[in-house]
């Protein structure tokens, strides 16, 4: 943890998201892995930023668990999930003994790590950092949001089950993004709906519809609805990459389509630094 770093680390990042939820449980992490696969499939270099340090289950989902991470010059050298170096992750949970290994710090010791790994990690250029967050709103949320703010553009997804107790714990994070500034990217429906293994048809479990009414009503973007997939779930149980695993599964067109619409922001707030064309969707 004594890195000597230099200011400089995310100065070659071009865009961060935030992904958050009002609840754990609710596939945040999952959607962090995702758009970030997503994105990657569109030709973006794309990291990985856990600090989720209750939960690290980044590595897991992507098949790095208990890859070492070492330091350079400059701080932390993230791992990179492929050999092209096109998906960079860092997370709390490369530097845990063992994978059960719990966090357990007082807020000031965890908003330290936080702040040390925003600064600390040599991402070197990348088209996006995406960072999977706790659940809720808390300390950690505003320590994450104060490190990364300078580094911009930064924005937030939310995403929520379509549950309206789910729905409403997003109704804080609108508050928390509001009250510090952050702009909402978009909200996201995850688990919307079940797909059937073997016919493909998608069942409304919960009620349906809650994620897009409340975009709707808070007027933010709505990203789109992802259905629980048992392709997906088995995807990330394995560690494997599901956009190259099952492209014709039913959540791949809205993960792409979640991943397109982030893309589309992102250039035009800034069309000259937006990345490389969608080519590979
Ligand atoms: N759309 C989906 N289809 C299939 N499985 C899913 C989907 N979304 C999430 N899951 C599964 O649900 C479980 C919980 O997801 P995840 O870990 O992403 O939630 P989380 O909100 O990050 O939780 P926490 O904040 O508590 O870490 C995981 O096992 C994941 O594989």
């Amino acid at each position: 943890m004594e890195a000597a770093a230099e200011p400089g680390n995310l100065a070659g990042v071009r865009h961060i998201v935030l992904v958050l939820s009002g609840k754990g449980g609710v596939g945040k992490s999952t959607v962090s892995t995702e758009l970030a696969l997503a994105l990657r499939h569109t030709g973006q270099k794309v990291g990985i930023l856990d600090v989720d340090l209750c939960g690290p289950s980044v590595p897991r989902m992507l098949g790095m668990q208990g890859c070492a991470v070492h330091q350079c010059d400059s701080g932390w050298v993230p791992v990179f999930v492929d050999q092209e170096q096109t998906l960079a992750l860092m997370s709390v949970g490369f530097l845990l003994e063992t994978p059960d290994e719990a966090v357990v710090w007082r807020g000031p010791k965890k908003n330290a790590l936080i702040k040390q790994f925003v600064s600390d990690v040599a991402w070197g250029e990348l088209d996006f950092l995406v960072v999977d967050t706790p659940p809720g709103t808390s300390d950690e949320h505003l320590s994450t949001v104060e490190a990364l703010r300078p580094y911009g553009p930064l924005g937030a997804v939310l995403v929520t089950t379509p549950q309206a107790v789910s729905v409403g714990d997003v109704r804080r994070e609108l508050t928390f993004c509001r009250k510090t500034g952050l702009q909402v990217i978009g909200v996201v429906e995850n688990m919307s709906g079940f797909v059937c293994p073997h016919c493909e048809e998608c069942t409304n479990i919960f009620s349906t519809g809650g994620g897009e009414e409340l975009a709707r009503h808070a007027g933010v973007p709505f990203l789109g609805s992802v259905p629980l997939d048992p392709q997906l779930a088995r995807s990330l149980e394995g560690g494997r990459d599901f956009m190259q695993e099952f492209p014709k599964s039913p959540a791949f067109p809205a993960l792409t389509s979640i991943a397109h619409q982030i893309l589309d922001q992102a250039r035009s707030r800034d069309p000259t630094e937006a990345g490389r064309p969608a080519s590979q969707v």
